[in-house]
């Protein structure tokens, strides 16, 4: 088995005890586990029987030297949430081959860095993949049926006064635009279809084995649908990549659904859409600047907020859990790794 280069006594982290079946650290293979302090997930608890993990979170030592005294000869790290790793932080790890990451999204992660280094990468979108397209379509009915609204018309007490609430809008029939069909958004193509949904899609390559029609772009998609879902990465190319153009497209009576990362919509040009009435209506999990939304859109009954929860089940963690132990343990054994992300 292959030793790390560091000294497991030098590490002010929390050893394991050797208890009965497990082994010592000095027999594990080295992880390091990169976690802003908000992270706290019983990640470590799960993986630290089986590898050596190094978490500068639990050192009372600077991260930055941290790193630079403890990591040198880490090849696998688990990015664990949103923690941003930077250029900088990649020129602390000389030796690092794989970045796991706990998140469907890598926008906090330099991956362009990471291609330039030879570093692979896994996500979690596969474990998220479920629940967040059940989200999503959740999403969209609440918007098309305006069942929040009605919630807050009945709670408010104003059903007996004001009579029965507006007719909304049916789901059977709509086109719906899919921009990203990966695990999550081919999830969210295959319940649409059972709601009787007419599905098309962009996506960075088309898909051959994909039945549905392909647009290059997410204009034209716009202009054919009813309703555009976003499920695709948030990198330099898809920033905003939900602009004027294609709200103008997509029309007055055109919903979009954001289960991906704020940043794919122009979000301000959004606000102006929706209170302008340029757009039909949005069903939002994700903001530019979370966990600050734009108070405009509280007032809108066309509008579903949600507080960045698609993906979040205690089933899809346990999911991700498994897959990051699935993925280390690969790694040190050369075997495939899953859910590989392909950095273009
Ligand atoms: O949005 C959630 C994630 O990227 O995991």
């Amino acid at each position: 088995m292959e030793r790390n280069n560091a000294n497991p006594q030098d590490l002010p982290m929390a050893v394991e005890a050797n208890q009965e079946g497990l082994q010592s650290n000095e027999d594990l293979h080295l992880v390091l586990v990169l976690r802003l302090p908000s992270f706290n997930l019983p990640l470590n608890d799960i993986l630290r029987p089986h590898f050596h993990l190094l978490d500068p979170a639990d050192s009372p030592e600077p991260a930055y030297s941290f790193l630079s005294n403890h990591a040198q000869s880490v090849r696998a790290l688990i990015c664990v949430g949103y923690t941003p790793v930077t250029a900088e932080t990649l020129n602390l790890l000389p030796s690092l081959e794989l970045i796991v990451a706990s998140s469907a999204g890598v926008d906090h992660i330099d991956i362009q860095e990471c291609r330039r280094r030879g570093i692979i990468m896994t996500n979690a979108s596969t474990a998220f993949a479920e629940d967040a397209a059940d989200y999503a379509v959740a999403l969209l009915i609440n918007v098309w049926r305006r069942i929040s609204a009605a919630d807050r018309f009945l709670r408010a007490g104003l059903w007996p006064v004001k009579g029965d609430y507006p007719l909304a809008s049916k789901l059977r029939g709509k086109r719906v635009g899919i921009v990203g069909l990966g695990s999550i958004g081919f999830k969210v193509s295959k319940r649409l279809e059972a709601f009787g949904c007419s599905i098309a899609y962009n996506s960075r390559m088309e898909k051959p084995s994909v039945p549905f029609p392909y647009y290059a772009n997410v204009l034209d998609l716009a202009a054919h649908s009813d309703a555009l879902v976003l499920c695709c990465s948030l990198t330099e190319q898809t920033r905003h990549i939900i602009n004027k153009d294609v709200m103008t497209a997509l029309g007055k009576k055109g919903v979009i659904i954001n289960v991906g990362r704020g940043g794919l919509i122009d979000e301000k040009e959004l606000v102006q859409f929706l209170l302008r009435g340029d757009i039909g209506g949005a069903g939002l999990d994700v903001f530019e600047n979370e966990p600050d939304v734009p108070r405009e859109l509280f007032e809108l009954d066309n509008v579903v907020l949600s507080p960045h929860r698609a993906i979040s089940t205690p089933e899809s963690f346990e999911a991700v859990y498994q897959l990051i132990f699935t993925n280390l343990k690969a790694f040190f054994s050369n075997k495939p790794l899953q859910s590989v992300y392909q950095i273009e």
